[in-house]
């Protein structure tokens, strides 16, 4: 058993005694509150840790959970084991709605609209005159559990940390899966994770919406635990709060949630007492003193406490367990000669510079062709083009005869187009081999549930041999369990060649593959490349290295200042003296 399994379970054997133990009821509830908020902050790091979204509006969603169950408990008596599920569909509808409305926006305005839905939603409870105002809904019954009336802390305890330790598994199982790859690659990886043919807004929105029904259930808890509910936790204070505690505890680490859900709780209630002593008189001194430290972590400790435990813990290491899995299916492939790329009097203007001027050409099945020029000759802009990250002015992209500009990054790549970057575009906090399945992403099926509950192991182990299956053709299994950011650039682009393989491409562009390579790790390359070609894959191939481009491509394209200077085969280019003067005119 590792260090770090021990660890958890002497953290759940603690949890198991608790109650047991002599302490005092205070503790108990301290505890449970901590649960509570708990469940809140796990949401977060899936939000705000994991997709990148800050939200400062997550006390209205627990808001929506508890006066869900308080008003149909208490007036139309309906079950609390019925009214979490109504909690849940009301939360969800909710969330979409917000979710399309707000995830759309980037860098401020996110946080800007969740602190104005939080303040919309304190404001209708404390007026709807249903749900009591600001004085709220009393009387809330305790809940009850085959016959168990959990009327007190120490019986309440056990369901709420049950439901909060199963929480935190299923977001760890979700964050190390299919659907779990796609959420990590969408704080600063949107480009690269639509090229692999993720939907990154349903990604954002799935991270919304499940942040949304964790913080709900948490909601229903506490009116049951409470037994009334008003507008005030459910507050703005209450929702920087929350924010406060995923960020302390680290908000990267679902474990983090649960500490910092403690950290702040703990220090919450020593400052309301200490506080008002030291300055004479009461008030809600400690949220200065929490946007105080809020500031300080976020300088100074960014990746909260939970970061210091983990790397006090040993590292974690993948079992190796998908030998014995079946290999993927691999989608029919163009037969040899076939034209799988036509590129038709492509043209793109940034205001007033053309960068792609009327360029055409094509690429068949087994065949590797250069696109080649001197820095700033559009070769960048026109794979931008071929993977619709960029819309052409006009012009036509067609593969396999079908017609895909126009189309968003990751519609082409479900029709098998993969490429690499430029600059290298990665998750630097995964290990290679999960950068790399992330290539796979089009060749799983399983979701969100599944992979909470650990259905997709099959499929996962499925994913993650032809994940290691591409290491092992550019020569890179042995480093499949360091982590991505720690890579030299040179590996780093043989990584990015594995993911794009992973994706079973028709057709394979590849920007400056060779540039940060050494020799030997040229030649490697140069070899796993001709054989896709024998294989009859078509690639693309933007390179800056002439001995490769010229020993390694069947025909080359050369473009200057945007436009299609000559093409070719490698004789003939080397040959023109139109392509000479080009690079003579620049380079030397
Ligand atoms: N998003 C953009 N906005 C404005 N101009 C751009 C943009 N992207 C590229 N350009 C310009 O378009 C021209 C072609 O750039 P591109 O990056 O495609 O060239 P390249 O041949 O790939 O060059 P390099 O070999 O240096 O990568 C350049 O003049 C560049 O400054």
């Amino acid at each position: 058993m590792t260090l770090r399994t021990r660890f958890l379970l002497a953290f759940v054997a603690l949890l198991l005694v608790l109650p047991q133990l002599p302490v005092p009821e205070f503790w108990i509830t301290q505890a449970n509150y901590i649960g509570l908020y708990a469940l809140v902050a796990i949401g977060l790091v899936l939000l705000t840790g994991i997709a990148g979204l800050t939200s400062f509006g997550q006390a209205a969603f627990v808001g929506l959970g508890a006066y869900t169950a308080a008003y149909l408990n208490l007036n139309h008596a309906v079950s609390p084991w019925l009214t979490v599920f109504a909690g849940l569909l009301l939360t969800t509808g909710v969330a979409l709605i917000l979710a399309w409305i707000t995830l759309r926006m980037s860098g401020h305005y996110l946080p800007l609209a969740t602190i104005a839905w939080g303040l919309s939603l304190y404001y209708l409870l404390g007026n709807l005159e249903g749900l009591g105002k600001y004085d709220g809904l009393l009387g809330i019954p305790a809940l009850n559990f085959f016959g168990t009336v959990l009327n007190t802390g120490r019986s309440f305890y056990y369901l709420l940390w049950t439901i909060v330790i199963l929480a935190a598994l299923a977001v760890i199982h979700l964050l190390d899966s299919r659907t779990g790859r796609a959420l990590r690659a969408l704080k600063g990886g949107g480009t690269m994770a639509e090229a692999m043919g993720v939907d990154t807004f349903r990604m954002k929105v799935t991270a919304f919406l499940l942040a949304a029904l964790l913080a709900s259930i948490s909601g229903w808890l506490f009116a049951h635990f409470q037994r009334t509910v008003n507008p005030s936790p459910f507050g703005l204070k209450m929702g920087i709060e929350y924010l406060f505690m995923a960020v302390v505890g680290g908000v990267g680490h679902v474990w983090g949630a649960l500490v910092g859900a403690a950290a702040v709780k703990i220090l919450e209630d020593q400052l309301q007492v200490l506080l008002p002593r030291l300055m004479g008189t009461s008030g809600n001194y400690e949220i200065i003193v929490f946007g105080v430290l809020l500031v300080l972590a976020l300088q100074h400790a960014r990746d909260g406490i939970w970061a210091a435990v983990e790397g006090w813990l040993p590292k974690r290491r993948r079992v190796r367990d998908w030998d014995a899995a079946e290999p993927l299916p691999e989608a029919a492939k163009p037969a040899r000669g076939e034209r799988v790329l036509e590129v038709q009097a492509v043209r793109k203007e940034f205001g007033g510079l053309v960068a792609v001027n009327d360029v055409s050409f094509e690429v068949s099945a087994g065949e590797i062709v250069g696109l080649i020029g001197p820095n700033g000759a559009g070769k960048s802009t026109t794979f931008n083009l071929v993977t619709g990250l960029l819309p052409a002015t006009r012009g036509e992209v067609r593969l396999r005869g079908e017609r895909i500009d126009g189309l968003p990054s990751r519609r082409i790549a479900q029709r098998g187009v993969a490429r690499t970057f430029q600059h290298v575009k990665m998750i630097p906090g995964m290990t290679v081999l999960e950068n790399v399945a992330l290539g796979a992403h089009l060749r799983g099926r399983q979701g969100v549930a599944a992979a909470m509950l650990r259905l997709e192991r099959g499929e996962e182990r499925r994913l993650l041999r032809e994940a290691e299956r591409q290491l092992q053709r550019i020569g890179m299994a042995e480093q499949m369990h360091e982590l991505a950011g720690n890579l030299a650039l040179g590996p780093q682009r043989l990584m990015e060649i594995a993911r794009a393989l992973c994706a079973d491409p028709a057709l394979l562009l590849l920007d400056e593959p060779a540039a940060g390579l050494r020799h030997k790790e040229k030649q490697a390359l140069a070899g796993v490349l001709r054989q896709l070609r024998d294989e009859g894959l078509s690639i693309l191939l933007v390179e800056h290295d002439m001995d490769l481009v010229m020993t390694l491509t069947d025909r080359i394209v050369v473009m200057e200042f945007g436009t299609k200077l000559m093409e070719g085969t490698p004789a003939e280019v080397q040959a023109s003296p139109k392509v000479r003067a080009a690079y003579l005119g620049t380079e030397h």
